[in-house]
């Protein structure tokens, strides 16, 4: 099975309410579709989304940086797979989703060449998962609509997007918690909106109401390590790291200062699926569970990061694979099924993906 091309598309899809975080809003969704062909005519699916605000990526570096590594690849073997996987990484720094989009391709067709579902070539098995569902940040009257109509349709977490103005955060979070049920888990994402003392005193502000979240992610800037040590040292909601953490080294600074509680694996930030299993089994040894997270990006990249749940379910125990949900439509064929917070992986081989309909091809 010998890699004969590969070719890039743009996938652009509507949302069904604009996405809107402390970093950005998003009218409507524009990734990076990666196809790899193979002499027998067999064919990988990859994917990634630029998210510039956080990892610095836009379509056109992500095609630069897979022209580049074209060459290393084009008229190799997929047996070649550790090979092939080493020359994703070693010929360009950082480019994380571009490499993700390659990698996803690669073990689509690795996994087709044994005759297997991705899951299972990774150690996993079919299983069904259940994701949050994001609510973008907004007036407080309409994160209550979104937040009960979510739940009107099945979703047990909601995933609540502040960090523009501490404040009005505060705000947002107690009056969400009065709407709402419970039973119904409550998962805080700033997207590094606060200060480290902005961040105690919210989240000990909350607490004193006897609101303890799920977790509060990233509340402080990507580096501000110290900040995540001082938080964890002082208030009881758990710390989850998000774009704190992008490689092995990275995570392995905060595991080891003891200055989070949970990790965020996402492929967009490893660089693909090689990284994000490596991160779950290092994440492991230090006896701390992830999250595995995506940005906004189409049913090709988060059905990868399904598999990934599957293979490391022991340690990958929560799921922020929302991103399908929250398209309008799209055009990917996939066996995959989404249906609302459940997601269900299927017998077919690789990633379970069977076209993608009229893309425009770069
Ligand atoms: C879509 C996912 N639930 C999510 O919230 N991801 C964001 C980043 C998404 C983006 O800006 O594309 C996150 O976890 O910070
Ligand atoms: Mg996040």
């Amino acid at each position: 099975m010998k890699i004969s091309g590969i070719r890039t598309a743009l996938l652009k899809a509507p949302l069904k309410n604009p996405f809107v975080t402390s970093l950005r809003r998003v009218d409507a969704l524009e990734d990076l579709v990666v196809i790899i062909e193979c002499d027998d005519g067999s064919i990988g699916y990859g994917e990634g989304a630029p998210t510039p605000v956080i990892t610095g990526e836009t379509i056109g570096s992500m095609r630069a940086a897979i022209a580049l590594m074209e060459p290393f690849l084009v008229g190799r073997e997929i047996e070649e797979f550790d090979t092939l996987l080493d020359h994703v990484h070693s010929h360009i720094i950082k480019n994380t989703t571009a490499k993700s989009a390659l990698e996803i391709a690669l073990y689509d067709l690795k996994a087709k060449s044994l005759s297997l579902p991705l899951y299972r070539m990774l150690g996993g098995e079919k299983r069904v998962f259940e994701t949050d569902l994001t609510i973008s940040m907004g007036e407080i009257d309409k994160m209550i609509a979104d937040c009960l109509d979510a739940v009107s349709l099945g979703y047990n977490s909601l995933k609540i997007k502040i960090g523009d103005d501490p404040q009005k955060d505060i705000e947002r979070i107690i009056a969400i918690h009065e709407a709402l049920d419970d039973s119904i888990r409550l998962r805080l994402d700033a997207n590094q909106g606060w200060t480290a003392k902005q961040s105690v005193e919210l989240l000990q502000g909350i607490e004193k109401r006897g609101i303890i979240a799920e977790f509060i992610e990233q509340p402080v800037a990507a580096d501000d390590i110290e900040g995540l040590k001082y938080i964890k040292e002082r208030v009881q909601t758990p710390l989850l790291a998000d774009e704190s953490i992008f490689s092995l080294k990275d995570a392995r600074r905060l595991l080891e200062l003891e200055a989070i509680d949970y990790v965020n694996i996402k492929l967009a930030k490893t660089g693909g699926i090689s990284e994000a299993l490596a991160l779950a089994d290092l994440s492991s040894d230090f006896g701390v569970k992830c999250m595995i997270g995506c940005m906004l990006e189409g049913p090709i990249s988060v059905t990868a990061g399904v598999h990934v749940a599957s293979a490391k379910a022991d340690v990958i125990t929560m799921l922020d694979l929302d991103a399908v949900s929250l398209l309008a439509s799209h055009p990917v064929e996939t066996s995959v099924q989404y249906d609302q917070s459940q997601i269900a992986l299927s017998d077919d081989l690789g990633l379970g993906i069977f076209g993608v309909g009229e893309l425009q091809f770069l």
